[in-house]
């Protein structure tokens, strides 16, 4: 059967929501375009009704240009999508966006002799990303920035994402045959295409521990992930009734890197305490970000602990103990060690707030929502051999790993793709 009833619909999807989004983008002076002076990011409070026009118009352009592209064209370079990647690594692999002026072209020699590199190759490397609109050349022979090759400038988060995913989950993904090839179905966390792609037997953040640019790097990731659509700060922040805790209450964040998640919930919760628990260069990397924040308030309510989450855990009786993006990391025997090394911890009563993907089943979420979450669990995959879970999946985990454990709600907050989860310790006879 013809589609072309749903190119015309498709069509008229995207023009009535590009509408929407035109009216709120213009009264509030926000500026989508590709010159270095258009808005980094759109708006993440924009009106619920707005960013969900913004979201028809993403996912049915995809899916118009999928359409007219018909299947034999779109599977032949979906599958050479490989030189997206190739071309920016080689572009933040030597820098080229620090040699290049913000504000005004430069010849493609110049930039090269700056940067240390060939200038023919470096012309046909960026002729390549400016197809993805990095960089652009305003006049034969010269290169400017764009504004996404100016945010590899401006912003360190976006620049370390950059990094990380192009020099090492990239390199990961590529391993991910060959170490299905050698291990099989297993679903030990050192037997993942990591450990293939970087030649060692230790997990990936131990063997992270021994190269302390990478891990500073993954922990400015996992920071600048706060600002993405489906991974933003605030989906945590609105998504449990931190206020509703007792004043003065304590907040443990396990694995909670360099705080970025205690410090949002600290601007909200006035009176909450935190203490943020990571392996110990973590800990001084967050120690040092933490006097660069100048409300008083908050620096004064946040303090850092080094602790291995695979042993026993020091702080007893704190009303909250939180785990963002933990057990996701791990296969089940390690996620079961975690949550057993806590238990001795937990008061009847105490709380646990994981926030995490509940993976949903196959089209029941809107396509770029389930895609995120798709493409978080084949990083899991990659990286841990671990997975993004089902619901059914996490109850199985909380109650193998004790049967006190009590999951007591499951929220995913509109536009995230986490979910956030409480589970509540209830033993009568818990003591402190
Ligand atoms: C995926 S990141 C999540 C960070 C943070 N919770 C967030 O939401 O962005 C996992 C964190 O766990 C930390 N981690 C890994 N193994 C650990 C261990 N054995 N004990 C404590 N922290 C650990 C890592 O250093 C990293 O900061």
């Amino acid at each position: 059967m013809s589609d072309s009833s749903r190119l015309t619909e498709l069509a008229k999807q995207i023009a009535d929501n590009t509408k929407i989004v035109d009216e709120y983008t213009r009264a509030n002076g926000i500026s989508l375009g590709f010159s270095v002076d258009s808005t980094a990011a759109f708006p993440s409070d924009a009106p619920a009704e707005v960013l969900e026009a913004r979201r028809i118009v993403k996912e049915a352009t995809q899916e118009l240009n999928d359409l007219v592209t018909g299947p034999a064209e779109h599977l032949r370079w979906l599958a050479c999508r490989y030189h997206d990647l190739s071309s920016l690594r080689w572009i933040y692999h030597f820098n080229l966006f620090s040699h290049v002026p913000l504000d005004q072209a430069i010849t493609f020699e110049e930039l090269a002799s700056n940067a240390g590199v060939d200038a023919v190759q470096a012309k046909r490397i960026l002729r390549h990303a400016m197809t993805n609109n990095i960089f652009h050349e305003p006049s034969a022979g010269k290169v400017a920035h764009t504004a996404d090759s100016a945010l590899l400038v401006r912003e360190r988060g976006v620049r370390d994402w950059v990094g990380y995913t192009t020099e090492e989950s990239f390199r990961n993904a590529g391993k991910l045959v060959e170490a299905t090839e050698k291990w099989g179905s297993s679903n030990r966390f050192d037997q993942s295409a990591y450990q293939v792609a970087w030649d060692t037997d230790l997990p990936m953040f131990e063997h992270l521990g021994k190269f302390p640019e990478r891990a500073e790097r993954f922990a400015n990731t996992m920071t600048d992930m706060t600002s993405t659509d489906g991974y933003n700060i605030r989906h945590l922040v609105n998504g449990f009734a931190w206020e509703s805790l007792p004043e003065g209450s304590t907040v443990v964040d396990l694995g909670g890197s360099v705080g970025h998640a205690c410090v949002a919930i600290a601007e909200k919760a006035r009176s909450l305490q935190f203490v943020v628990q990571d392996r110990p260069e973590i800990v001084s990397q967050g120690e040092k970000q933490l006097e660069e924040i100048s409300d008083e308030q908050i620096r004064n309510r946040i303090k850092f602990q080094a602790h291995d989450f695979f042993t026993d855990q020091p702080v007893h009786g704190a009303a909250v103990y939180l785990m963002r993006f933990i057990l996701h990391d791990h296969p089940d025997s390690e996620a079961v060690d975690i949550l057993r090394k806590l238990v001795p911890a937990l008061k009847n009563g105490s709380r646990i707030v994981i926030m995490d993907g509940v993976m949903p089943e196959a089209n029941v979420l809107p396509k770029s929502e389930e895609r995120t979450m798709r493409i978080m669990d084949l990083e899991m995959m990659t990286t841990f051999n671990a997975k993004e879970r089902e619901r059914a999946d996490w109850e199985h985990l909380y109650s193998v790993a004790d049967m006190r454990l009590k999951l007591k709600s499951v929220e995913r907050p509109v536009g995230s793709a986490q979910s956030v989860m409480e589970v509540v310790f209830e033993d009568e006879k818990a003591a402190l």
